[in-house]
Parts: C-alpha cells; structure tokens; sequence
C-alpha cells in the first residue's frame, strides 16, 4: 500500500530544541546548587521523556515529581528562545498538504502545542500526541496506534519519522514503516529503519509520492 501517512516525531526531528531544554537543565541545577551541564550532555538524555530527562540530568537521589515541575516551568519559560525548525522540514511539510499527518511526541502535549503554535507548524498537524496522551509513551506503540485511529488510517498506510530508536521501535511495533532521521538528537541504537533520511531535504526524495 502506499504511504500517505506521515507521522512525526517532534525533538530532533522536526525542531532542534537542544538549546532551550539545556537552558532548563542547567537553571534547575543551578536552583540545586549543581554546575552547569555541557549542551551535550543534555542532547544524549533526551529522546525518553522529560520525567527520564530530569532523572538524568541531576545526581542520583534529587529527582522528584516537584523538580520534574519546576523543571517543566522552567522549560516552558524558555520554549521557543533557540528552538528552530531544521531547514527543508517546511518545504516538506509543504508537499503533504493532501496528506494525513500527526506529531507524535514524547514530549508534554501542553508544551508541544505551544512549541508547534509559536513555530507556525500547528496547522500542518490535525493529530497531535505528547508524551502525556496515552498511557504509555514511545517506544510503546501505542501513541502511534492511537494517531492512526485518530487519522483513520491503516498501519501499512503509514511511516513514522524520528531520530530516535524509541521512534523506530514504537513504529515497528505498531506495524508502520520507519524511516530514520540522521540529522536528529537521538540515535538508531542499532534499530533497523525501512528508510534513512541523512538531512531533511532527502525527505522528499524518499517519499516522492508525498508531492502534490
Ligand atoms: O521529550 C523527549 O524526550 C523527546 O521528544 P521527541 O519524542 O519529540 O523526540
Ligand atoms: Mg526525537
């Protein structure tokens, strides 16, 4: 069958928001007393959720639901400061006006919303999953069986695209096809993709079917 259901993860995927999630990090750590972390170490704690991000980015004992939502706070104080779409997503996103489309992140829906508002991205997306939507959240298939049944639309209609390998499990396990986004925060982790996209502007190349 063939794909006309595009579902998306958002951090390092759609927007690189490294910056603003280190900027965070480190105003909480700085709360605690803690030095500040280097922006790499925060880019290889993301990709889990913020609950896995926060755990990671304090010392073993300090992490509790109250830090989890002062650290949300604080994220959401500096959401869209360095937060940028990687070039060429637009234009992509262009080419799937006819399409169905979903985000499906792992990230708070609040703030994904506010993100997707504040960056101009919202009204590409009828579907919108956070972390916060199901249960459970990637690599759970079960945000990405939801965004189907919200799109109406069967998995071998569909691909998943992230950076991640809990983008690439959750797909898999869900029955879509995976395609990997090199240019991203996360890592395949050794998870095999149906496609591999090193920059944004092989999307279209991949999915040719996808332009109007
Ligand atoms: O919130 C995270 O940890 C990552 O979010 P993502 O699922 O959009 O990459
Ligand atoms: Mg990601």
């Amino acid at each position: 069958m063939p794909i006309d259901t595009f579902l998306f993860d958002l951090d390092g995927t759609l927007v690189d928001s490294v910056a603003d999630l280190a900027t965070a990090v480190n105003l909480l750590r700085g709360e605690l007393d803690l030095p500040p972390l280097p922006r790499e170490a925060v880019r290889s704690y993301v990709g889990d959720g913020a609950t896995l991000l926060v755990q990671r980015a304090l010392p073993p004992g300090l992490y509790s639901e109250r830090r989890l939502q002062r650290f949300l706070r604080l994220y959401g104080d500096h959401l869209l400061e360095e937060t940028a779409i990687y070039p060429g997503i637009r234009d992509f996103l262009e080419t799937l006006h006819n399409r169905r489309l979903a985000v499906v992140t792992n990230k708070p829906l609040a703030l994904t919303l506010r993100l997707l508002d504040g960056l101009h991205l919202r009204r590409f997306f009828p579907v919108v999953l956070g972390g916060d939507s199901c249960l459970t959240k990637k690599p759970d298939p079960a945000p990405v069986v939801e965004a189907l049944r919200q799109l109406q639309r069967p998995p071998e209609s569909a691909v998943m695209i992230g950076d991640h390998h809990t983008d690439l499990r959750a797909g898999r396990a869900a029955g879509v096809r995976t395609c990997f986004c090199a240019w991203g925060i996360g890592e395949s982790g050794g998870v095999a993709s149906d496609f591999f996209a090193a920059t944004p502007f092989d999307l279209p190349r991949l999915f040719p079917g996808a332009a109007p």
